[in-house]
């Protein structure tokens, strides 16, 4: 990867009683001498008569909202919002939107709304959409030569900045986006060189560049900002987080998680209603998250006829005592029917074990899965005496035969429906709640942009808009902490095992030993995520 690696660019500002800010960077910062304008929102009547529409420049918004008497203020990001001065004259404006990574609910609804924000609040005419696919049907409709255009060289995400051809957008061409999955821009994987973007972005005269997409694309667009202002160009960079598995670290949650988790509950329920009418019937669902198991965690809690969740962050066993073979059995005696959750990130090293190991990484260097979903599917038929549907056991065979032997003795007829949701659960428009979020998140960039702040990502902090830099929100992921409430809680409601190792469990006899257990796990795991300490 090309990528520059950023420097540090953290603005901190200290106050009284332990304050910080951690402020984003700004133009002025290396280009001390730039005009302002007059925020053209003070002549919409629309906004002119909202009490305190602007933002105060002090506003900042606490971090950790949970403190004691005696703790120090703590880290603060800045409120984001419009501001009376702007660095920008709406004519002067050259915007450009693109799209990275993995789908997500909302992409389209973010890309329409920072195009209407732009046009609306601004009077920006000038926006460019970073790539032109050649299905899109925007780019059928205005420019019926694009096929020939992108025939060779269109890409979606930070390749289409090597593209000849951009897609102008404006409130009309994006009027009903939202209503689609998916992105209208396209997206891709790898392929980041930051001399050749900003080179792009320069020649172009791109002075607003908006960059949505997960961790991956948020260190790209770090490095973009890094070489924008070692070019010292009047350039604002600006990054919308974009995860599925709300594994980016700071914010509340990320846009299109909500709608991921309602869509899981059409699997989780067709897998209970499988379960429920065969003899022990074993529904198992597969839901996206590589290395953070949010989704399968809020899709459990959320379904209530969920049996066991299991996640990346949370080992797990088959056999012996506290095994999940062991809670299988339990629970198909007493209910005689479960659901299993399972992250397509869990189990991996379990996976590798029983089969020859897969070191492979996909174009941005994200390690590609084995398939736990299927994986564990067979490992239950293989232990029990299968009736169900067979799925191919040839990558077993080794195991099979030494478990058929128990599989035998167990006398135990299982009725086993695997579902796998995986890409259905993210290729679908974006619901009312997440189209609300999008929309401010928009807004919010869009203000930032227009004020002149740049390097920062646009975010929610305990349920406030605020700008944090990239370092903060790049330096780490998001995961889920299972020594933390959230995980409790759901262990609470499926009342399944901790798999903590059986090792694990006869040394430590004693509440104090398990207490010491936890402690040195949250060490291990970093910082609490704001998910579930928000809660
Ligand atoms: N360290 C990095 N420096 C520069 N660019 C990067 C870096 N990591 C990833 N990228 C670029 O960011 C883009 C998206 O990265 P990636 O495919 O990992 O998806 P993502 O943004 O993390 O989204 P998702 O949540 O779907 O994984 C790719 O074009 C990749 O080349
Ligand atoms: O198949 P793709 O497009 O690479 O995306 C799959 C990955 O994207 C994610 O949704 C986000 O990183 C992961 O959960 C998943 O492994
Ligand atoms: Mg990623």
């Amino acid at each position: 990867m090309a990528g520059i690696k950023p420097e540090c660019t953290l603005k901190i500002v200290k106050g009284e009683f332990g304050y910080v800010l951690e402020d984003v960077p700004h133009l002025t910062d290396y280009l001390p001498d730039l005009p302002t304008y007059s925020n053209p929102l003070q002549d919409n009547p629309a906004y002119s008569v909202v009490k305190q529409y602007f933002v105060d420049h002090d506003d900042t918004v606490p971090k950790k909202v949970v403190v004691q008497k005696e703790s120090p203020r703590g880290i603060h990001f800045r409120r984001a919002g419009p501001r009376q001065r702007v660095y920008f004259e709406s004519d002067d404006v050259l915007a450009c939107i693109v799209t990275c990574g993995g789908l997500c609910p909302g992409l389209n609804t973010v890309i329409r709304e920072i195009v209407c924000g732009l046009s609306y609040m601004y009077g920006v005419n000038h926006i460019l959409g970073i790539e032109v696919r050649t299905n899109c049907c925007i780019t059928k409709c205005f420019l019926p030569w694009a096929d020939i255009l992108n025939s060779k060289e269109a890409y979606g995400g930070y390749r289409g900045f090597y593209a000849r051809n951009t897609i102008q957008l404006s409130p009309k061409s994006v009027n009903d986006i939202h209503k689609r999955g998916g992105t209208i821009l396209g997206t891709s994987r790898g392929g980041h060189d930051t001399s050749k973007i900003v080179d792009n972005i320069q020649d172009r005269g791109i002075n607003q560049v908006y960059i949505i997409g997960g961790d991956g694309t948020q260190k790209g667009a770090a490095a973009i900002f890094e070489e924008i202002r070692r070019r010292c160009l009047k350039v604002s960079v600006v990054g919308i987080p974009k995860t599925i598995d709300n594994d980016i670290a700071i914010i509340d949650k990320s846009f299109g998680f909500d709608t991921a988790v309602e869509e899981a509950q059409r699997a989780i329920n067709a897998a209970h209603v499988e379960a429920e009418s065969g003899e022990n019937g074993i529904g198992v669902v597969k839901l996206m998250g590589r290395y953070s198991g949010f989704i399968a965690m809020y899709a459990t809690l959320a379904s209530r006829d969920v049996d066991c969740c299991l996640i990346p962050e949370s080992p797990f066993y088959l056999e012996g005592k506290g095994g999940l073979f062991e809670y299988i059995e339990k629970t198909l005696k007493e209910n005689g029917h479960m659901v299993i959750v399972v992250a397509e990130g869990a189990g991996q090293d379990l996976i590798a074990e029983s089969m020859k190991s897969m070191e492979h990484e996909d174009a941005s260097g994200n390690k590609l899965l084995l398939d736990v979903g299927l994986w564990l599917s067979q490992r239950i038929k293989v232990r029990y005496k299968f009736k169900s549907r067979t799925l191919p056991i040839y990558l077993f065979r080794i195991v099979h035969d030494v478990l058929d032997y128990f599989a035998r003795r167990q006398r135990m007829v299982i009725n086993l429906k695997y579902i796998d949701p995986t890409y259905m659960i993210r290729a679908i428009p974006s619901n009312a709640s997440d189209n609300v979020y999008c929309t401010l998140l928009a807004q919010s960039a869009v203000h930032g942009a227009m004020a002149g702040y740049t390097g920062f990502t646009v975010g929610l902090v305990n349920g406030r808009h605020t700008y944090i830099p990239f370092e903060r929100v790049t330096e780490q992921g998001n995961k889920v902490i299972i020594t933390d409430r959230m995980w409790a809680r759901l262990l609470s409601s499926t009342n399944q095992p901790s798999f903590l190792s059986s090792k694990d469990v006869e040394e430590a006899d004693s509440a104090d030993d398990l207490q010491k257990l936890t402690v040195d796990e949250t060490k291990s795991l970093g910082n609490g995520s704001p998910i579930e300490n928000a809660i």
